[in-house]
Parts: structure tokens; C-alpha cells; sequence
């Protein structure tokens, strides 16, 4: 059986944490894979090079393992082209970066690792949320420019204490987000596909709102809903100018769910007082890319979900997904996102 993994490149040098935590997740850690698969007499092929991937490994794989920090983009082309593809594996959580309906059609089973990153994401999104409420990334730039300018920064800072903040997308991390955000006496409002029963709302401390509402009482808007056609450009000129004039937007899940254009321009116009997150942009963006000089907001798409703790778990994840694969057992039922039809 071939195997094609397609990875974020590895450290120049072999990097070794105090943790004893591996960095699974790269070229070099491979998911941990190589001796699974090799001693069984499989072959693995570990890139980074996405073009190659697709151009000379992809029409005689078996597996094909992208994530989302590094997504392969698999069309319905590709997977036509894909002949003795079987399995698509996610190493994360969000498998949009394939045709999942194309894949079904054509007999193959697209899988995630539900679950592997949620708490790295959950911590990354109060984090960005400290960040921008706080004013903190200015202030960092002005002492590493040399400047001590106070009432530049205060004048934008507040506390988070007393705000009220929507979250989008009330799943495994929408809600841990909640969760986390109880410490600091926010007033937390939520709005996903299906209501969440009493009982949780008691415990995530959250009341549901309609999306429009969320938007027009919300400080700030935490968005952790997956992409999907209806959520594509979800956040739109029209709901970026509906949210509350000087208001935050983190987004943790992906950056088409905002139109990029429309959220620059609400940015430059001091009409939103931040935003962090993923945005929607060849990676790395271009230097002249208007997002890489926009101000006061924080741009950090890297970490969110790739903690070495999270990247021990979505490797596993794979491992075990690989392993019932070759065995002929079927996946783990809350890790298939699309199956043969
Ligand atoms: N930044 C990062 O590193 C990571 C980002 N993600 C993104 O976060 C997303 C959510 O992850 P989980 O919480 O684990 O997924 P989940 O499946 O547990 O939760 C998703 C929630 O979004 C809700 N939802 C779906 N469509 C919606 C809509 N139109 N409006 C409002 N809510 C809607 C669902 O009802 C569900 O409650 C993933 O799909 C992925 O795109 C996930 C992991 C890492």
C-alpha cells in the first residue's frame, strides 16, 4: 500500500523539547508513521511539496494524509485522477480543503481527527481576545520600537470584565471557549446549527441568540464554525458593519467564513477594533499584501491548533485511523466526514 503524507517542513535542526513532547505534526516527526507502516513493508511518502504531491504521488496512493496547517487542496479533478485512493486523512479537525461530496461519489472515505485540538484552540482564541481587547500587540510593537508612549495604548485598552461576547459555532471548541472565558465575568452569547439543551447552556454560562442579535449585542464575536457553503463569507460587508462600532472579531476556524476585502475595510475605517485570526490569503501573504500592514490587530494564523499536546493527539488519531484501515476495520464513527455513497 502507498502512503502519502504531505506535512509542514521540519526544523533544520532535530528539535527536542524539555517536554519530551516530539513535533509529530512536521516532515520530520511524520505523524509518527514510518515505523507503523514500514516494518509492515508499506511505503510512506512524507513532503512538504504540495505541487509534487499532487503531481507525483497522488495517482498511485492508497492514503493521502494533508492537515489544515499545510492543506493540500484535493479537488474533484484530483480525485478523479486518483485512481487507487481509498482514504483521505485529515491531521486536524476541518476537512474542507477537500471535495468531500466529489470523494464520496468516487468511493472514497474522507476522515479527521475529531477532538485532537480542541483544547489548543480554545486557549489560542481567549488568547487572541486578551490580545486585542487589551490593546496588547501595539504595545508590544512600540517597546520593541523604542517608544513609551502610554496614553497611545490606555486609550485604546479596556478590561474584558463586564463585555459581552458571541460565540459562532457552539461545538467541541465553542464551547470549551466558553468554558474558559468563565473566570472573567463576561456575559456569553451563542449561535450554532442546533440549540444546546438547558443543561449546558447552564454549564457553558451561554444564552442562544439568532446570529443577527449575537451580531448587534456582542463586544466581541468569536467565530469557531466550520466552513461550509452556508458559512462561506458568512461575515460579509453587510454583518461586519451590523457588529457594534469598535468591536473585536477572533476568528479560530477559517478565513473564508469573513470576506477579507469587506473586514479590511471595516478595519481601516475604525469601525471594528480588531481582529484576529485566519485570514483568506495565499500563504505565506505577499509583502505587499494590504493585511500585512494593517493596524492594531492581531495576526497570528499559525499556533492555534498545533501545540505539541495537539500534535501527539491528532497523530495518534491517524495512527489509529491507519491502523483500522490495514485491518479492514472501520474508522472511528465521529472521525468520518464523507463515506462512499
Ligand atoms: N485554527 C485551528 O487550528 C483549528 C480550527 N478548527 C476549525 O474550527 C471548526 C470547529 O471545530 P470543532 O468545534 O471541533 O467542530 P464541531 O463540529 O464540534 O463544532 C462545530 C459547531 O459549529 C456549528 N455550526 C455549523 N454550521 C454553523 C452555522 N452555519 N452557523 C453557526 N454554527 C454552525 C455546529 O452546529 C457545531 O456546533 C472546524 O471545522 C475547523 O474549521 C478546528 C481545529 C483547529
Amino acid at each position: 500500500m502507498k502512503f502519502v503524507a504531505v506535512l509542514y517542513p521540519g526544523p533544520a535542526e532535530q528539535h527536542v523539547d524539555h517536554s519530551g513532547l516530539e513535533l509529530l505534526g512536521s516532515t520530520e516527526g511524520a505523524l509518527g508513521l514510518a515505523k507503523l507502516l514500514e516494518s509492515e513493508g508499506h511505503e510512506l511518502v512524507v513532503l512538504s511539496d504540495r505541487d509534487r504531491a499532487l503531481r507525483d504521488h497522488l495517482a498511485d496512493a492508497h492514503v493521502f494524509i494533508t492537515t489544515p496547517f499545510w492543506p493540500t487542496y484535493l479537488t474533484a479533478d484530483d480525485l478523479r485522477r486518483a485512481e487507487r485512493l481509498e482514504l483521505v486523512l485529515t491531521a486536524g479537525v476541518g476537512s474542507d480543503h477537500v471535495d468531500a461530496e466529489a470523494a464520496a461519489e468516487l468511493g472514497i472515505t474522507v476522515a479527521e481527527v475529531t477532538g485532537s485540538n480542541v483544547v489548543s484552540v480554545a486557549e489560542h482564541a481567549v488568547m487572541q481576545l486578551l490580545a486585542l481587547v487589551r490593546n496588547y500587540l501595539p504595545a508590544y510593537q512600540q517597546v520593541v520600537d523604542g517608544r513609551w508612549d502610554i496614553a497611545d495604548i490606555a486609550a485604546r485598552s479596556h478590561d474584558i470584565e463586564d463585555k459581552t461576547i458571541g460565540i459562532v459555532g457552539m461545538g467541541q471548541i465553542g464551547q470549551r471557549i466558553a468554558l474558559r472565558l468563565r473566570g472573567f465575568d463576561v456575559k456569553v452569547l451563542y449561535n450554532t446549527r442546533h440549540r444546546r439543551g438547558s443543561t449546558d447552556e447552564a454549564v457553558f454560562g451561554a444564552r442562544f441568540k439568532h446570529l443577527d442579535d449575537l451580531v448587534a449585542q456582542s463586544d466581541a464575536i468569536v467565530l469557531s464554525c466550520p466552513l461550509t457553503a452556508e458559512t462561506k463569507g458568512l461575515f460579509d460587508e453587510r454583518r461586519l458593519r451590523a457588529m457594534r462600532p469598535g468591536s473585536w472579531l477572533v476568528n479560530i476556524a477559517r478565513g473564508q467564513i469573513v470576506d477579507t476585502d469587506a473586514l479590511v475595510e471595516v478595519l481601516e475605517s475604525g469601525h471594528l477594533g480588531g481582529y484576529a485570526g485566519d485570514v483568506w490569503y495565499p500563504q505565506p501573504a505577499p509583502p505587499d499584501h494590504p493585511w500585512r500592514t494593517m493596524p492594531g490587530h492581531a495576526l497570528t494564523p499559525h499556533v492555534s491548533g498545533t501545540t505539541l499536546e495537539a500534535q501527539q493527539r491528532y497523530a495518534a488519531g491517524i495512527q489509529d485511523s491507519v491502523r483500522r484501515y490495514l485491518d479492514g476495520d472501520p474508522l472511528q464513527e465521529d472521525y468520518v466526514v464523507a463515506r462512499p455513497t
